[in-house]
């Protein structure tokens, strides 16, 4: 410290608001789909096809008679494309010939009639075309964000503390979104290429040096058109992190429940500080991209110009050398103008597909993770369980250094209530997770009455458990679909019975519609309610549920002190049917527990009865001390005590 000169200690320190937030930084995302298909000539070519086929499979499974529709009618559209070119020809035979005009003119109107019939026809396919594919694409959209939500909520729970899965969701969400484009882009895809077809058949018949010829032309545009896909893919890829950072400002900034911490803390020019940051940051790599697009785009419709004016060129040397006639020369000119068009609208829509295809590999690359994530349990449907065995259990989080769990060996009876005690991240809550098996061992085993949790149907295991979270869902529904999950029995007695053991009751009671009162005041106009009472409500509907194992993790943090009496006070009746597991800091609670089980990082240090625990050394005792040494006056332990030394919390009145 001494060897620092002044100069450096008097430097202010650099402002934190100038460094990278490490905690608003998302993972920069991998480009896996552009490793798996770079985009070339060749990758597109083959790509395309697929696409259009996973286009039209997604598409199926929506709405059958709407593909087949769509394909009668893009080929339908072909076919009088080629029978209006056709008709091109006889039109001009007929008006160059020698006669009189009216003469000639009644030659060609069967042609014209051919022409203007094949003409309306393709107009009113086009029509169905468009009409069917903008009801199409929403519900394949739908149907995108259904495959990743199904593969999400089926997904093992320790997927989300993957830290890539997250960004997969993003990514995959954004293939989701624009999934809709998929049909539309397939069946202009297929309108370019019916339509090149019919064009190239008649042009080809006109003569064959053309063909080729305009295909060359149409390369440099498609090449450019690739490139510029290539880096709007990238480049929206390379920000997507940030547009998740941006997202999350935003939310956090018109969040309910921290709208008073942003003003009381005065957060929010910070926030919109950085929020501007990051948003420059998205602009100048927008920017960068639409200027790198538009060079491409540039060079393209340069060489294109020089290709294009060597076909037309080519097409007056064959008129100038008889090799082809006047009306044929004609036909030709408008099957060109055709095919020319048509390439260019495949290289244009081809680029978009391709495009659309690299989000939708995002999509499918979430559906496999999450997929690699699905739950693989047993298929064994238990019964309410009577013991519940943690034996050798380790758990690890993924890429944590060191176990969050390791080698607990505990167990819990129905009708008996087990506590679990331990300082912050000591693994009480991870335990209690895997316990009700929504984790399962690294190592070791939890049993239920015997069997494994792996080998149980994840479902059915859960119907038999009960769980009161740290942090409590605040579902924006009824208060009697917050306590029943909108799965009831026993109708709104039961509803009112576990009310009433959680002091839910007095919150229902003041509610405007009673149980009927939607509770979500900033979504639809409903109710709000208190921290307390929210956990009322959590706490009932806990209770609610007809489950062999309770688990309650601080259940009481936000009760007052009356209604946390009634919890614990109530507490034994409550294990009578059941094994309750009981995680809090507040020791004194923890009386009430038939066992006590302290953990260290991680590792059972301590197991016993409070009496046991509170007389003899060790960290419960410790703790129990330091709990009560606030200097209140009165006995030993500051809470009345029973003749077990036990403070001893009284049946209250429900
Ligand atoms: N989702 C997660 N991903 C990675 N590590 C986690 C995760 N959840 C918890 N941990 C880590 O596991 C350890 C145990 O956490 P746990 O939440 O089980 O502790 P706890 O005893 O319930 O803590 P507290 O008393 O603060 O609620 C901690 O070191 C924590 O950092």
């Amino acid at each position: 410290m001494t060897s620092r000169t002044t100069e450096q200690a008097e430097q202010p320190p650099e402002p934190a608001a100038e460094r990278p937030g490490e905690e608003l930084r998302f993972r920069p995302p991998s480009l896996t789909a552009l490793e798996k298909h770079p985009v070339t000539t060749r990758a597109m070519a083959g790509r395309l096809p697929q696409l259009v086929c996973r286009s039209l499979a997604l598409a199926w499974k929506v709405d059958r008679t709407a593909v087949v529709a769509l394909v009668v009618c893009q080929a339908l559209s072909g076919f009088f494309e080629a029978f209006g070119l056709l008709a091109t020809t006889g039109t001009i035979t007929a008006l160059i010939s020698s006669g009189h005009i009216t003469d000639r003119l009644r030659d060609a109107l069967p042609s014209i009639v051919v022409l203007a019939g094949a003409a309306g026809l393709r107009a009113l396919l086009g029509i169905a075309v468009g009409n069917i594919s903008s009801r199409l694409s929403p519900r394949i959209s739908r149907e995108a964000e259904t495959q990743m939500l199904d593969a999400a909520i089926n997904a093992e729970l320790a997927a989300y503390d993957n830290p890539g899965f997250n960004d997969k969701w993003d990514a995959a969400d954004r293939g989701a979104e624009v999934a809709r484009d998929l049909i539309t882009e397939s069946q202009q895809l297929m309108a370019c290429l019916s339509s090149l077809i019919a064009a190239a058949g008649v042009v080809t018949v006109l003569h064959p040096a053309l063909l080729p010829l305009l295909l060359l032309a149409a390369l440099p545009q498609g090449i450019a058109g690739m490139k510029a896909a290539r880096v709007q893919y990238e480049t929206s890829r390379a920000i997507s992190a940030d547009r998740r950072t941006l997202g999350l400002l935003r939310w956090y900034m018109v969040d309910k429940d921290i709208a008073d911490q942003l003003r009381s803390g005065t957060m929010a020019e910070f926030l919109l500080k950085r929020y501007r940051a990051i948003g420059a940051r998205v602009d100048a790599a927008t920017d960068k991209a639409v200027h790198r697009g538009a060079r491409y785009a540039v060079l393209g419709a340069l060489a294109g110009g020089v290709a294009s004016g060597l076909v037309w060129a080519s097409l007056a040397l064959l008129l100038g050398a008889g090799q082809m006639s006047v009306a044929s020369a004609g036909t030709a000119v408008f099957a060109l103008r055709t095919v020319g068009a048509s390439l260019q609208g495949m290289v244009g829509y081809g680029t978009r597909l391709f495009r659309t295809g690299l989000y939708l590999d995002d999509w499918a690359e979430f559906i496999e993770e999450a997929g690699g994530h699905r739950m693989r349990r047993g298929a064994l449907v238990p019964a309410a369980p009577r013991v519940i065995r943690a034996e050798g259990l380790t758990y690890a989080y993924p890429e944590s250094d060191a176990p969050a769990l390791d080698e607990v060996t505990l167990e819990v009876r129905r009708g008996e209530v087990l506590a679990l005690v331990g300082e912050n991240g000591s693994g009480k809550t991870t335990l209690s997770k895997l316990l009700t098996g929504l984790y399962l061992p690294t190592k070791g085993m939890v049993t239920w009455d015997g069997v494994g949790v792996a080998e149980l149907d994840p479902q059915a295991m859960w119907r038999h458990t009960a769980v009161v979270p740290q942090d409590y869902a605040h579902w924006p529904l009824s208060a009697r679909d917050n306590i029943t999950l909108g799965q009831p029995h026993g109708g709104d007695e039961r509803v009112r019975e576990a009310a009433v053991h959680s002091g839910a009751h007095e919150v229902v009671d003041g509610l405007r519609s009673g149980l009927d009162t939607l509770l979500a005041r900033q979504w639809w106009g409903g109710v709000e309610l208190s921290g307390g009472q929210w956990q009322r409500i959590a706490l009932a509907r806990a209770f609610h549920r007809p489950a062999g194992l309770l688990v309650m993790d601080e259940p009481t943090s936000a009760l007052d002190a009356r209604a946390e009496h009634r919890i614990f006070a109530g507490l034994r009746r409550m294990a009578e049917d059941r094994a309750v597991v009981l995680v809090t800091h507040r020791l004194a609670n923890v009386a009430v527990a038939d066992r006590i089980v302290v953990l260290e990082r991680g590792r059972v240090i301590q197991q016993g009865t409070f009496a046991e625990l509170t007389g003899c050394p060790g960290l419960f005792r410790e703790l129990w001390e330091l709990q009560n040494d606030r200097g209140v006056p009165g006995n030993e332990h500051g809470v009345p005590e029973n003749d077990r030394g036990v403070p001893a919390p009284r049946e209250a009145a429900p």
